[in-house]
């Protein structure tokens, strides 16, 4: 293979303050860090390479793994091109250096000889869901695809295909997993239970978020379940700093930095009755949490050889497998 670049100095990118919190207020500025970091001994965890470390989620899931106490596997693939030339970035001190699209295949055989038990992280870009699944899936490393957005069905269908071990969902973060699992069991539970009620969505995340929330559309899938018929399309992005503000109570200081509202409100035919439910993350540390719990539970699946293969966080939570 081609011989990949020495790591130069370690130059530090994305470094957002965290704070998470469930149901919002506009009073929320100032969050306090909210670290639940629980250590993992190195050898008990796989070694983590992330990509790409170069984005927001996946800069925080790398810091995240490193307070884990497990290996941060430094190498990360971008999409950029010429990657190599373009540099590396540091993550808690680790320096991460950049594979770009024509070096991935080389630069894997190294990697791999190195770290062989690893598992991959995939935080990147709609555009990108499909063809990186179907990397990983040729070369048969076990994945955590957090990144939303691209053909999911696809998806779904290509890993299974594939038989390499997964967890595939929108949405990582423990308690918001929690919320969606009640929403499945409502709707197992009471199928129907909305007929005729109407529902409208909002979604608020940081203007750089190029698809409609897929946390939303899970929900939504669930509600569809209980009687309602909304689209996809119809889930509203707010995606306006003003409106973020004004109307959703994003705190200023997560407006940029990141941050995920959501709004679901049910309302009866004659307007009598409404059921409002929110989720309202600030900064993204609870997923970045989510995602190492993630890599432990497919390890270990995969050390147990597991005869199921592709699994979603529902799966990963009720496997008592979050911290
Ligand atoms: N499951 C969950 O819990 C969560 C999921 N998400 C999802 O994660 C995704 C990323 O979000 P966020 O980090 O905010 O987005 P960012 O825009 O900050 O980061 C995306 C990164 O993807 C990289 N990238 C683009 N194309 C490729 C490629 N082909 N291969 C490798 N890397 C690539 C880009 O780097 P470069 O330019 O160097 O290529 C960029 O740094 C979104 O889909 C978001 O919805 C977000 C939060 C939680
Ligand atoms: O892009 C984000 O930020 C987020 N993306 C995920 C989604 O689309 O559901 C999860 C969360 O909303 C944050």
């Amino acid at each position: 293979m081609a011989a990949l670049a020495p790591v130069p100095a370690v130059q530090q990118l994305h470094r957002p303050s965290f704070g998470t919190k469930l149901s919002g207020s506009s009073t929320m500025a100032a969050l306090p860090r909210q670290r639940r970091t629980v250590a993992v001994s190195a050898a008990a965890g796989p070694p983590i390479m992330v990509n790409s470390c170069t984005g927001k989620m996946g800069h925080a899931t790398a810091e995240a793994v490193v307070r884990a106490g497990l290996t941060l596997v430094p190498y990360s693939l971008t999409g950029q091109s010429e990657a190599v030339a373009v540099g590396n970035v540091g993550v808690s001190g680790v320096p991460v250096e950049l594979v770009g699209p024509e070096q991935r295949q080389a630069a894997l055989e190294k990697i791999r000889s190195q770290y062989p038990d690893m598992v991959v992280v995939d935080y990147t870009l709609p555009s990108a869901v499909n063809e990186n699944a179907a990397f990983y899936c040729d070369n048969r490393l076990p994945f955590v695809m957090g990144t939303t957005g691209g053909d999911r069905d696809k998806l779904i269908a290509d890993v299974a295909a594939s038989g390499n071990y997964a967890v595939v969902a929108p949405n990582m973060g423990k308690q918001i997993v929690a919320f969606q699992t009640m929403m499945e069991m409502m709707a197992e539970r009471f199928p129907g239970c909305f007929s005729g009620y109407s529902l409208s969505v909002a979604e608020s995340h940081q203007r750089t978020k190029v698809d409609t929330s897929g946390t939303a559309k899970a929900v939504v899938a669930s509600l569809n379940k209980m009687g309602l018929q909304f689209g996809e399309d119809q889930i509203e992005k707010v995606r306006s700093p003003e409106e973020q503000v004004s109307r959703m109570g994003v705190p200023e200081a997560y407006v940029d930095a990141g941050h995920a509202f959501h709004t679901y409100t049910l309302t009866s035919p004659d307007g009598s009755v409404t059921l409002e439910f929110k989720h309202n993350v600030c900064g993204r540390e609870v997923y970045a949490e989510g995602t190492v719990d993630t890599c432990l539970f497919l390890h270990r699946q995969i050390q147990a050889g597991a005869e199921k293969k592709l699994y979603n966080m529902i799966d990963v939570l009720s496997a008592g497998a979050m911290r």
